[in-house]
């Protein structure tokens, strides 16, 4: 599979002809619109249309995929650390639970978009490799008088132990993707995992390729959400499923003051004092907020095309896992 450069990918940050056009006819005009005017609203309109938002801080379209890259290219060694710290271990329990809502079939290929260092598809190889063993030596067991040979071999001739399930993680940054390779070897997984440099708003994949696509903590970051699941939706095959793993909305107040406390006033400094990163620790708080929520993300998702759009809140809405069908 070819991986598409970084810097190819950033070049399509923005829309073509609107930043064309801020580069030279439009400064020019600026100073003779006066206010109200017609050419004083297309250019607010303009400006409008080619800015995002960074956290808090507004920024033109063609910025944020770089100021992205940069925090995760500056968290990537501290990534796994600074979770279990800062979350005490439960994105462990809401990786978990993604995989508990998945339950992959034998055989399924996955998909794991800003899979990052890994989590997903180690789980997802752990899962399936369980149940292929479960299911190798429920046969072996039904079989009577099987000698000792034929049971030796039975095991030696295995050569998949995945039962032909895989998964590809897809991520955009390379120091990101770099840790989870080094993860990987560390954890025994050689079989079945392909890393892929890409873009979620661009996938490097054919249509119709993965049973499952799944993104976690990851499309909060991307710059336009509605091609991030236009794309999951074009590389699922017809009856695969889309599942989001994201901070969500806090759906109980006084838990909402404590958790606003902690987010705003702990983690930034937790970042500096770990990973010696405020500002990337004040973009998660700040990405988190503004992310929309459960039910405003599902309708996002529906708005893709995606069906039996469904959502669940975990930890009272901390985090939600959506769910949905390509039908
Ligand atoms: C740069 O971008 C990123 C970098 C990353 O490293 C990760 C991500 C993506 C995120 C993940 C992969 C998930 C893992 C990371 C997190 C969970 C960090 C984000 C955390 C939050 C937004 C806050 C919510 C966290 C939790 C509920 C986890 C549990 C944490 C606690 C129970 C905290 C306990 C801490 C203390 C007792 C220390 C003392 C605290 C204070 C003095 C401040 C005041 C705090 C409190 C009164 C207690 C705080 C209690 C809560 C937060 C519990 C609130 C519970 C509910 C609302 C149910 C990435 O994009
Ligand atoms: C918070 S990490 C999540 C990593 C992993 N999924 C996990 O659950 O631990 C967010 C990841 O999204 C990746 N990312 C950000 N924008 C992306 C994009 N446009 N396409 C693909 N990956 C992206 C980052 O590089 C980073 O690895």
């Amino acid at each position: 599979m070819a991986a598409p450069s970084i810097c190819s990918q950033w070049s399509r940050y923005g829309s073509g002809w609107l930043r064309a056009m801020r580069g030279c006819w439009v400064p020019r005009l600026r100073s003779s619109w006066p206010a109200g005017s017609l050419g004083a609203r297309l250019l607010s309109q303009e400006k409008r249309a080619t800015e995002t938002h960074f956290g808090f801080e507004t920024v033109a379209e063609d910025e944020k995929g770089g100021k992205v890259y940069h925090v995760f290219e500056s968290v990537a060694k501290r990534y796994d650390v600074m979770n279990d710290m800062m979350s005490l271990g439960i994105h462990r329990v809401w990786k978990d639970l993604l995989l508990r809502e998945m339950r992959p079939l034998p055989g399924t290929q996955l998909l794991d978009v800003a899979g990052g260092t890994g989590d997903i598809a180690f789980r997802f190889l752990n899962y399936v490799q369980a149940q292929h063993q479960g299911k190798q030596k429920r046969q072996l067991r039904a079989q009577q008088n099987l000698s000792w040979e034929e049971i030796a071999n039975k095991y030696r001739n295995e050569e998949d132990s995945l039962g032909g399930s895989r998964v590809v993680i897809c991520d955009i940054n390379k120091e990101m993707l770099k840790v989870g390779k080094q993860k990987a070897t560390a954890q025994g997984h050689k079989a079945g995992l392909a890393w892929v440099l890409g873009d979620a708003e661009e996938l490097p994949f054919d249509d119709d390729k993965f049973d499952v696509y799944t993104i976690a903590f990851g499309i909060r970051n991307v710059t336009h959400i509605d091609r991030a699941l236009q794309e999951a939706h074009r590389v699922l095959k017809p009856g695969g499923r889309f599942l989001c793993l994201e901070f969500s909305q806090v759906n109980n107040p006084l838990l909402s003051r404590i958790y606003d406390l902690y987010s705003f006033q702990v983690i930034p400094v937790l970042g500096e004092v770990i990973a010696g990163d405020w500002k990337s620790y004040q973009y998660l708080v700040e990405s988190i907020r503004r992310f929309p929520s459960q039910e405003e993300f599902k309708e996002m998702i529906e708005d893709a095309g995606f069906q039996k759009v469904t959502y669940e809140s975990l930890t009272s809405g901390i985090v939600a896992i959506h769910s949905g069908f390509k039908l």
